[in-house]
C-alpha cells in the first residue's frame, strides 16, 4: 500500500485562521478552501484590504470573515464558537516597528495569544497551530538550526515571539491543549509587505529604479515558498505526533541576502547598483546575522518537503509582482529602520 500523503485533503472541519488577512495567513486561507475545508478567516482590515482579495473570498460559501482584535478575550471566546482547528498567524511582525513600540509587540503577540489559546480551550478545540518564526533563535549557534536550538530573542519582535511560544507550549503541558508550535523560516511570495527584503527589491526594480538602496547584504536567511510555509503547516495540523512539539518549517537552503538580491536581478534582467547604506543598517546586536533551517523534524513527523525551489520561487513571485494590475496597487517602500 502506498504511503498517504502529508497534504491529501482532509476534514480538518471548521478552521479558524487568525491574520487571515496577513501575507501567510490569506494564502493559507486559499490552500485550506482547496482542499475542502471550512474557515473562518479573522481579518482585522489592516493589511490586505487594498488588494480586494478579502472581497474576493467573502463570496465563497466555505469562508465566513470575523473582523475583531485578538487583544479582546470576549471577542476571541466568540470567534472561537464552532471552531474544530486553529491556525494562529495574527502577529505584528515588523522587526523594525518593534524597536519603535515594543510594547504593542507584547500586547497583540503575547497577550493575544493567551487570548486565543485561553478561547481555544475552553471551546475544546482538536488543534491549535500557533505560527512562531525562526527569528527567536537568533544568529545560528550552529547550523542548520534544529528545534533543541538555543533561543536568543534579539529584537523586541522575537522576545514577543519567543513569550507567545511559551505560553502556548504551557497550555498543552497544564491543560492538555493540543498545541503544535510551528516555526517558518523567512517566507516569500506573492501579496508579501514591501517592507521585506524580496518584495522590496522587486518592486524597486519593477518601477524602474537604477539604484538599490539595501541594508547589511551579508547576513543569511532561509527562504521558503509562500505555498510551501501554508502546505507545512496544513500538515503539522493533520499530525499528531507534533501536538506539543514545536517545529521549524524551511527550505534547508542558505543564501546571504546580496546573493539573493543578485538572483533577483538576473530573472529580472536588470542592471542595477546595488548599495549598501550604514544608516539602514539594523542596531548590530538586533540583527540575525545567519539562519539556515534544519528541515528533519517535520519530514520525520509528516512527510512534507518543500516543492519550490528558490530559483522557482522567485521566477513566480516576480511574475506576480510585475503583473500590471499588481504594480499598480504596489507601493515600493524604502526601507528605513
Ligand atoms: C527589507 C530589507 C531588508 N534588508 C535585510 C535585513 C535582513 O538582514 C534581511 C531580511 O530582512 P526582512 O525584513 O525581509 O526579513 P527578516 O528581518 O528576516 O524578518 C522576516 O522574517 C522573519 C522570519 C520574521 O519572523 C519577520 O516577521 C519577518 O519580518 O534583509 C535589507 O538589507 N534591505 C531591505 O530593504
Amino acid at each position: 500500500m502506498n504511503p498517504r500523503p502529508n497534504d491529501e485533503p482532509s476534514l480538518l472541519g471548521m478552521c479558524l485562521v487568525t491574520g487571515a488577512d496577513g501575507f501567510i495567513g490569506s494564502h493559507l486561507v486559499e490552500l485550506l478552501v482547496a482542499r475542502g475545508c471550512r474557515v473562518r478567516a479573522l481579518a482585522q482590515y489592516n493589511s490586505f484590504n487594498h488588494w480586494g482579495w478579502l472581497e474576493s473570498l467573502t463570496c465563497l460559501p466555505q469562508v465566513e470573515v470575523v473582523s475583531g482584535d485578538i487583544r479582546d478575550p470576549h471577542f476571541c471566546h466568540r470567534m472561537m464558537e464552532g471552531v474544530d482547528v486553529v491556525f494562529h498567524l495574527a502577529a505584528l511582525i515588523a522587526i523594525p516597528y518593534s524597536y519603535v513600540a515594543p510594547d504593542s509587540y507584547v500586547e497583540t503577540n503575547v497577550r493575544g495569544t493567551l487570548n486565543v489559546c485561553q478561547a481555544a480551550r475552553a471551546v475544546g478545540v482538536r488543534r491549535l497551530v500557533h505560527t512562531s518564526t525562526s527569528e527567536v533563535y537568533g544568529t545560528a549557534r550552529y547550523v542548520p538550526i534544529d528545534e533543541a536550538h538555543p533561543l536568543q530573542p534579539q529584537s523586541p519582535y522575537s522576545a514577543s515571539k519567543v513569550g507567545a511560544d511559551a505560553i502556548a507550549l504551557s497550555f498543552h503541558s497544564s491543560f492538555g491543549l493540543p498545541v503544535t508550535v510551528a516555526r517558518p523560516f523567512n517566507t516569500y511570495g506573492p501579496r508579501q509587505s514591501a517592507r521585506a527584503v524580496i518584495p522590496t527589491v522587486i518592486s524597486q526594480v519593477a518601477a524602474g529604479c537604477r539604484v538599490l538602496k539595501l541594508g547589511d547584504l551579508r547576513p543569511t536567511r532561509d527562504f521558503n515558498y509562500v505555498e510551501d510555509t501554508c502546505r507545512g503547516l496544513l500538515a503539522l495540523a493533520q499530525c499528531d505526533a507534533a501536538v506539543g512539539e514545536v517545529v521549524n518549517i524551511g527550505s534547508n537552503y542558505e543564501i546571504s541576502i546580496g546573493d539573493t538580491v543578485r538572483l533577483i536581478l538576473e530573472l529580472m534582467g536588470a542592471e542595477v547598483e546595488v548599495q549598501q547604506e550604514d544608516e539602514r543598517l539594523r542596531p548590530p546586536q538586533s540583527e540575525v546575522f545567519r539562519l539556515w533551517c534544519d528541515n528533519r523534524k517535520i519530514e520525520r513527523l509528516t512527510g512534507f518537503r518543500p516543492r519550490v525551489d528558490l530559483r522557482e520561487g522567485l521566477q513566480r513571485t516576480i511574475a506576480w509582482f510585475t503583473d500590471p494590475v499588481n504594480l499598480q496597487r504596489y507601493k515600493p517602500h524604502q526601507y528605513n529602520v
